[in-house]
């Protein structure tokens, strides 16, 4: 059912340094600091040859990603991306095999204009996922 590796994304508590460190230091492709005000994140996303990283960062109140930080002061990997060709067909599969959806359920417009939704870490072998409709 999945496809691609779409992304890997880490949280980082500070998005500038983290950004320079990808362009500067491993000489990386970046992009432009994005808002995404319905995520609760700001993301830089890091073209890689085979894959992207999603640089991400707390974003107004009740961001998301702010208890991971908590936890993980210094940053961390958060969640990988996988694609799939139909997320409603993929999420309905997956409930019925007992994995969680996270949110209300139904997809969100993610940061690439598609349909994404999160699946519990706990019902991953502690890995939060993404999926991103391609
Ligand atoms: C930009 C848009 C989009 C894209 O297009 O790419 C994005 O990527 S948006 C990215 C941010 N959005 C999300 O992450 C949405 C889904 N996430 C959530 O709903 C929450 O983050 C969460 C997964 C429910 C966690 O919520 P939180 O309140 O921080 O923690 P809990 O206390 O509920 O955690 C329970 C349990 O799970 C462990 N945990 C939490 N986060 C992770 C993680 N990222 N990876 C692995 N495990 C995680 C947490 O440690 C708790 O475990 P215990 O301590 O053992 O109970
Ligand atoms: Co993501």
């Amino acid at each position: 059912m999945i496809g691609r590796l779409n992304h890997v994304a880490i949280a980082v508590p500070d998005l500038d340094a983290a950004t320079a460190q990808y362009r500067d230091t491993l000489g990386a492709k970046v992009g432009a600091p994005q808002d995404e005000p319905d995520h609760g994140v700001t993301v830089v996303f890091i073209e890689l040859p085979n894959t992207k990283i999603e640089l991400l960062h707390p974003l107004g109140e009740g961001s998301p990603i702010a208890g991971f930080l908590e936890k993980n002061p210094s940053g961390g990997i958060h969640h990988i991306c996988y694609e799939v060709e139909d997320i409603l067909e993929a999420r309905d599969r997956l409930t019925a095999s007992g994995a969680r959806v996270l949110g209300s359920g139904e997809p969100k417009i993610g940061a690439h204009g598609k349909p994404v939704l999160f699946l519990h870490p706990k019902d991953f072998t502690g890995t939060l996922v993404e999926l991103e409709q391609v």
